[in-house]
C-alpha cells in the first residue's frame, strides 16, 4: 500500500484546521445527543404511548426499549422512476429488524423531486431548494426520540445530500443508507442525444422523440448516466455509509433483497449500547468528505456536488471550499468513463468492477483515507470488494482487475493524469467546470458575449438562428437568490449542434447543469451571481468573454474604464407560480454556490 499522497494529505490538514472550531461544536452536539439518550428512555408514558399505539406486532418491543427501534426516513414516490422500488422497502426492513429481536417503524417521508420531469420547466427552479426541505423533513421525522437508529431511503440528485444534512443533525444515531439499484440499460445515451439533436434542428417529430426517451428511460430504478443521482451512489461508498458496493445492484432482485436486510442487521450491530458504536457524525468526518471529493474526481461525477458536498460537509461542522475540490482534482486520476464522460453507463461500470475497483485503485495508489469509521467493516478496504449470492448467501468478493478497460481503468493507466473539474477564476468572478466530458481543443473558448436572462430566449434565439457563429452563451439571473439556481441543462442539445456545425461554444452562468451535461464547455455556478451584484451582470451583447480551463481564466475583455463604467441590469421579477412563490424565504437567506447555497445552513450558523 502507497503512502497517502501528499496533497490529499495536505488538503485534509487544511479542512481539519480550517473546520475545528465548528467541528468541535459539532462534535459537543453529538455528545449530548447521546447522553440525552434521545431515545425512548426520556420520553413520558404519553410520549411513547403514542408513538407505538399502531405498531401492531411490534408494540410489546417498542413499549419495553429493550432492543433497537429504527427509524426510516423513505423518499419513495412511484413517479420517480429510481424511488419508486422503496414502496416494498418499509415492509422488508421490519421483517428484517425481527429476524434480530429489534423494531423498525417509518418514521418520516420526504419529497422527492426528478429533475429530468422538471428540466426546463418552472419546476427546476425548486430543485436546490427542495435539498434544504427534505433536510428539515428528515430533522422532523427524527425529532421523535422514538429511535436508536436510521435507515436512509433515497437516491436521487437533492435527496441524498438532503437526507445527509437532516440526519447529521441527530448525527449520535447510527445511520446506514439503503439504496435501491439502477434500471437495466435502455437505449444508448449517445443515440438518445442523437435524437434530440436532430430534434432541435427540426428533423425528426414529437413522436420520435418521445419514443427516443422512453426508449432510455424505461423501467424501475436510476437512470443509467452517470449524473447526480449515481455519483450520490459513489460519495456514500467512499464515505463508509452503505453496505460495500450495494450501489449499483438492479432492483428487484434477490441479491439487492439480501442487501438491504443486511444493512438492517448491520444498523443493529453499531448502536450505543453495544461495543462498536458508530454514530453517523462520526462516520461523516474531514476524511470522509475528502473521499467524497477524491471519488467525484476518480469518477468524473456530477458538478452538483461542488454545491452539495460543501452543504453536506457543514451539517457536520465541516467547511471546505472549491479550491480543495481543485487541488484534489489536480492529483486525482480519471479511472472512469461513464456517460456523459464515456458510452458506457453505470450498468456497464459496474459489471466492470464499479466502485469496488475504484475504491481498491485509489487506496492502493495511496490516493484515499482508508482509516475510516464505515457503516459495516474495518475502514475502507472491504469496500473494494463486490456482493454476491453463493447458495443463496450475500457474501463479498475480491474485484481484481477492471473487467473492461473501456470503462474502468487501473490507477497505473488512468483515461486522465487529473480529475478534470477545473476551478475558473476571473474579473467575473469564481466558478467551475468539468472537463472530463469535453475535448481538450474545446477547454479555451474566446468569442463574443450572447447575454441572456432566460434559457427559454437562448433556444428562440438559435431557432431564430441568431447563433450561428463563435460565441459565449451568458445565461445570468440563474443563482439562487435570483430564481433557485436550476440546471439549464435543456441547452445542451442547440449548444451541441452548433458545436458540430464548427462553432467555438461556451456556456458561462450563475446557474447549474445536470450531471449529465457534457460535450459543450460550461463555466457553471458562477459567483457571486448577478442578482446582489455579481460581475456577470456587467456583461453586454458583443463583449469578447474568455473561458479557459487550461489557465483557470474566465474574464471579459471589455477595458477597465467602460468595465468600471457599467451599471447591472435590473433582475427579472421573482418567479410566481408552480409554487415558486413559497420558497421566496429560501431565495433571500440563500448563501454562495461555493459554501453551498443552502439557507437552512446559513441561518443556522448565523446563529452560533
Ligand atoms: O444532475 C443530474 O444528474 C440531473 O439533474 C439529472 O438527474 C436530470 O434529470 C437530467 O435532466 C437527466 O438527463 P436528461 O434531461 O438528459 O434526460
Ligand atoms: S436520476 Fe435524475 S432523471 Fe433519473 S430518476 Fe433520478 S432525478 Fe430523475
Amino acid at each position: 500500500m502507497t503512502d497517502l499522497h501528499p496533497v490529499i494529505a495536505r488538503v485534509t490538514a487544511r479542512i481539519v484546521e480550517r473546520s475545528a472550531p465548528r467541528r468541535r461544536h459539532y462534535l459537543d452536539l453529538i455528545e449530548r445527543g447521546r447522553e440525552a439518550g434521545t431515545n425512548r428512555a426520556q420520553l413520558s408514558c404519553g410520549n411513547l404511548a403514542h408513538g407505538f399505539a399502531a405498531s401492531g406486532e411490534d408494540k410489546a418491543v417498542i413499549r419495553t426499549g429493550s432492543a433497537m427501534n429504527m427509524g426510516i426516513i423513505t423518499a419513495y414516490n412511484d413517479m420517480l422512476s429510481a424511488h419508486q422500488p422503496y414502496g416494498r422497502y418499509p415492509d422488508q426492513i421490519k421483517i428484517a429488524a425481527r429476524e434480530i429481536g429489534c423494531t423498525a417503524q417509518v418514521a418520516g417521508g420526504v419529497p422527492a423531486m426528478c429533475d429530468g420531469v422538471t428540466q426546463g420547466q418552472a419546476g427546476m427552479d425548486l430543485s436546490l431548494f427542495s435539498r434544504d426541505t427534505i433536510a428539515l423533513s428528515t430533522a422532523v421525522s427524527l425529532s421523535h426520540a422514538m429511535f436508536e437508529g436510521a435507515l436512509m431511503l433515497g437516491i436521487c440528485d437533492k435527496i441524498v445530500p438532503g437526507l445527509l444534512i437532516g440526519a447529521l443533525r441527530f448525527g449520535h444515531l447510527p445511520t446506514i443508507f439503503v439504496p435501491a439499484g439502477p434500471m437495466p440499460s435502455g437505449l444508448a445515451n449517445k443515440e438518445k442525444v442523437r435524437i434530440r439533436q436532430l430534434y432541435a434542428e427540426g428533423k425528426v417529430g414529437k413522436d420520435e422523440l418521445l419514443e427516443s426517451e422512453s426508449a432510455s428511460y424505461h423501467g424501475a430504478g436510476t437512470c443509467t448516466f452517470y449524473g447526480t443521482a449515481n455519483s450520490n451512489q459513489m460519495m456514500m461508498e467512499m464515505m463508509g455509509l452503505h453496505m460495500p458496493a450495494a450501489s449499483f445492484v438492479h432492483p428487484g432482485t434477490k441479491l439487492r433483497q439480501e442487501l438491504t436486510r443486511a444493512a438492517v442487521h448491520q444498523l443493529a450491530r453499531i448502536g450505543w449500547d453495544g461495543d462498536d458504536y458508530r454514530p453517523l457524525g462520526h462516520c461523516v468526518d474531514e476524511k470522509a468528505i475528502v473521499n467524497a471529493i477524491i471519488g467525484l474526481m476518480a469518477t468524473g461525477g456530477s458538478t452538483n456536488h461542488a454545491i452539495h458536498l460543501p452543504a453536506m460537509a457543514r451539517a457536520a461542522g465541516i467547511s471546505i471550499d472549491w479550491t480543495d475540490f481543485a487541488e484534489i482534482s489536480d492529483v486525482v486520476p480519471l479511472l472512469a468513463r461513464v456517460y456523459p464522460n464515456g458510452s458506457g453507463d453505470v450498468n456497464n461500470f459496474h459489471a466492470a468492477g464499479g466502485i469496488s475497483y475504484v475504491i481498491s485503485e485509489l487506496l492502493g495508489a495511496g490516493l484515499l483515507h482508508g482509516d475510516i469509521l464505515t457503516v459495516a467493516r474495518q475502514g475502507l478496504a472491504d469496500y473494494g470488494q463486490e456482493p454476491v449470492l453463493e447458495n443463496d448467501a450475500l457474501v463479498w468478493k475480491d474485484v481484481p482487475a477492471s473487467r473492461d478497460e473501456a470503462i474502468l481503468r487501473p490507477a497505473s493507466n488512468p483515461f486522465q493524469a487529473d480529475g478534470g473539474m477545473k476551478l475558473m477564476e476571473g474579473n467575473l468572478g469564481r466558478c467551475v467546470m468539468k472537463v472530463s466530458a469535453v475535448d481538450k481543443e474545446r477547454w479555451t473558448i474566446e468569442a463574443p458575449a450572447a447575454v441572456f436572462h432566460d434559457q427559454d430566449d437562448v433556444l428562440r434565439a438559435f431557432k431564430a438562428g441568431e447563433l450561428e457563429r463563435d460565441v459565449v452563451v451568458v445565461v445570468r439571473f440563474q443563482g439562487p437568490k435570483a430564481n433557485g439556481m436550476p440546471e439549464l441543462h435543456k441547452l445542451t442539445p442547440a449548444l451541441g449542434v452548433l458545436q458540430d456545425r464548427g462553432f467555438k461554444v461556451a456556456l458561462l452562468t450563475d446557474g447549474r447543469m445536470s450531471g449529465a451535461s457534457g460535450k459543450v464547455p460550461a463555466a457553471i455556478h458562477l459567483s457571486p451571481e448577478a442578482l446582489g451584484g455579481g460581475a456577470i451582470g456587467k456583461l453586454r451583447d458583443g463583449d469578447m468573454v474568455r473561458v479557459c480551463a487550461e489557465t483557470g481564466a474566465v474574464d471579459a475583455l471589455v477595458d477597465a474604464a467602460t468595465w468600471a463604467a457599467r451599471d447591472i441590469p435590473a433582475a427579472p421579477p421573482p418567479p410566481y407560480d408552480t409554487g415558486r412563490e413559497l420558497f421566496a424565504l429560501f431565495r433571500h437567506h440563500s448563501d454562495l454556490a461555493e459554501a453551498g447555497a443552502s439557507p437552512i445552513l446559513a441561518a443556522m450558523e448565523s446563529e452560533l
